[in-house]
Parts: C-alpha cells; sequence; structure tokens
C-alpha cells in the first residue's frame, strides 16, 4: 500500500484524492492554499510556548476539554497500555489560548476549515449513492458554525532514554472524528497501517498536507471510508534529541448531528472520550 500524493491544482485532483482516502483512508495534497509560512511561524513559536512554564496556567478542562494536556495526563490510545510521549493544547473556538498565539491559531484554524469543507464535498461527491442516501445531511453541512473542531498542537519531547519500555509517540489508534487535516510536522514518523498489518511510511515532505478518514466518518459512511489505525515512532540517533511538533485540525460534527442509527456526534465522542481516560 502506497498513499497518494494529489496535487491539489491537478483536473482529477477530486477525483484520485477520494480514491486515496477510499483505499488507505490517507491521502496526501501538494500545492493547497494553506500558507505554509504561516504553519512554520506557529511550530516555532508553540515549540517555544512548550518550553515555557506559563503552560502550566493554562491545565485542560476535564469538563471542556480545552487547554494544555502534560506528558503525565496525556491520553492511552484505546487499546495500548502506556502513555504517549506528548504534550499538547487543545484550541476550541470558544476556548483558552495564551493571547499571543491566537490571532494565528485564529487564522490557521479559518484557513483550514474552509479548505476542509471543499475536501468534505469532494468527499460527498465520490461517496457511491447507494452509500451516500444514508448520509442525514451533506458532510460538509456537518461541521458548518461547529463549536467541536478541535485544533491540537502536539509537542513531543526530545526522548530521554528513560521512556517505559514499548511506548511511542503515538500508540497505534484511530481518530475519532470525520475528518482530520494535518500540515506535515517538522520532523518525521507518521505510519499508516495497511491491510496486512504492515506499518507504511506516510509521506511528509514539508509542505505537504496530510489528510485522514475519523470513525466519525467511518461510522457514517458505512465503513466505505475507513478510519486507519495510526502512529507516531519514536526517532533513533540525531533526531531522539529534537522535539516534533504538530497541528492536526480535527474536524468535528456540531453535536446534535445523526451519524447513524447508532449515534448522534456527541454521543459518539462521549462514549470515546471516556474509553481515552481524559473524561469520567
Ligand atoms: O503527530 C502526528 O503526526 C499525528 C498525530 C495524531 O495522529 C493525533 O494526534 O491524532
Ligand atoms: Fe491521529
Amino acid at each position: 500500500m502506497q498513499v497518494r500524493v494529489v496535487d491539489y491544482r491537478a483536473a482529477d485532483a477530486a477525483e484520485a484524492f477520494t480514491r486515496s482516502l477510499h483505499e488507505t483512508g490517507f491521502g496526501v495534497l501538494v500545492n493547497h492554499p494553506i500558507q505554509q509560512a504561516l504553519v512554520e511561524k506557529i511550530y516555532a513559536d508553540w515549540l517555544a510556548f512548550f518550553n515555557t512554564e506559563e503552560k502550566h496556567q493554562f491545565t485542560f478542562s476535564k469538563e471542556k476539554q480545552d487547554g494544555y494536556f502534560s506528558t503525565e495526563i496525556s491520553e492511552t490510545a484505546k487499546g495500548a497500555s502506556q502513555k504517549d510521549i506528548k504534550e499538547y493544547f487543545h484550541i476550541y473556538p470558544w476556548g483558552r489560548v495564551p493571547a499571543s498565539l491566537k490571532a494565528d491559531a485564529d487564522s490557521y484554524y479559518a484557513q483550514a476549515n474552509t479548505l476542509a469543507q471543499e475536501l468534505l464535498g469532494w468527499v460527498e461527491r465520490y461517496t457511491p449513492p447507494e452509500i451516500a442516501q444514508h448520509y442525514s445531511q451533506p458532510l460538509s453541512q456537518m461541521i458548518q458554525d461547529s463549536q467541536q473542531t478541535l485544533l491540537r498542537v502536539l509537542r513531543y519531547p526530545p526522548l530521554t532514554g528513560q521512556e517505559p519500555a514499548g511506548s511511542l509517540r503515538a500508540a497505534a489508534h484511530g481518530d475519532i472524528n470525520l475528518l482530520t487535516i494535518l500540515p506535515a510536522a517538522n520532523e518525521p514518523g507518521l505510519q499508516v497501517q495497511d491491510m496486512n498489518g504492515h506499518w507504511i511510511d506516510v509521506p511528509c515532505d514539508f509542505g505537504m498536507l496530510i489528510i485522514n478518514i475519523g470513525d466519525m466518518l467511518q461510522e457514517a459512511s458505512r465503513g466505505y471510508y475507513p478510519s486507519t489505525q495510526h502512529r507516531v515512532v519514536n526517532p533513533t540517533g540525531e533526531g531522539a534529541k529534537k522535539s516534533r511538533i504538530s497541528l492536526p485540525l480535527f474536524l468535528h460534527p456540531r453535536n446534535e448531528v445523526v451519524l447513524s442509527e447508532r449515534y448522534t456526534a456527541h454521543s459518539y465522542l462521549q462514549e470515546r472520550l471516556r474509553e481515552l481516560g481524559v473524561k469520567t
């Protein structure tokens, strides 16, 4: 299996991109409209922020889930036994963000949401009619005015050598949401699992944009779009001394959106957060 790299400006971009999502759960875009300079600035500014003590003033709210999650309380992937080696900050439209970082975060959030809406339109257009008839509303409409879409700034610290055996920067997991939009991180490590259980490197040249299906879209599309397991492996050699920063945007429908006969977006999310151990 190989995750296809698609030129956003190509005439057949929508078709090639959605085929990749259907076949692998992942797609990678080049020549996309997200400003790379903005992404780089956010990486640099947040790396500096994670290196200060100020982050502890933003300790996450268990109820609302916004704010700073330290390495000590970092999530444990569903089915994993060790915590991930990462710290992160959750940004919601209504949530807390350090004042000096807010303007860029808002700007990125808006740009990525606009692109996401277009990509969800592509996903919808190339869904076979017998599947699409079960969507309770157009996919791009499900995220409109959503207060649940989450921008996560992740920092994987340099490795110390003292990490518990078997722990990873991010253990194998599927994302909970509809679609995830992820600019290539400043360091490699992201892998996706193929149907034979093999782990494949996701193309991640700086400037690429990685998109993957989440469990909610898998649920709404009755499995046509698969939410593929992925992980972030630990670097070795020189790479182990460096932090890795990444910036996934998790597109969530509004709470009341019906995903399937079994779930609304809200009921699905609550179930998954309890499983992650970040909500009681
Ligand atoms: O850091 C990455 O490249 C991926 C992060 C990820 O998969 C997640 O936070 O769900
Ligand atoms: Fe993920």
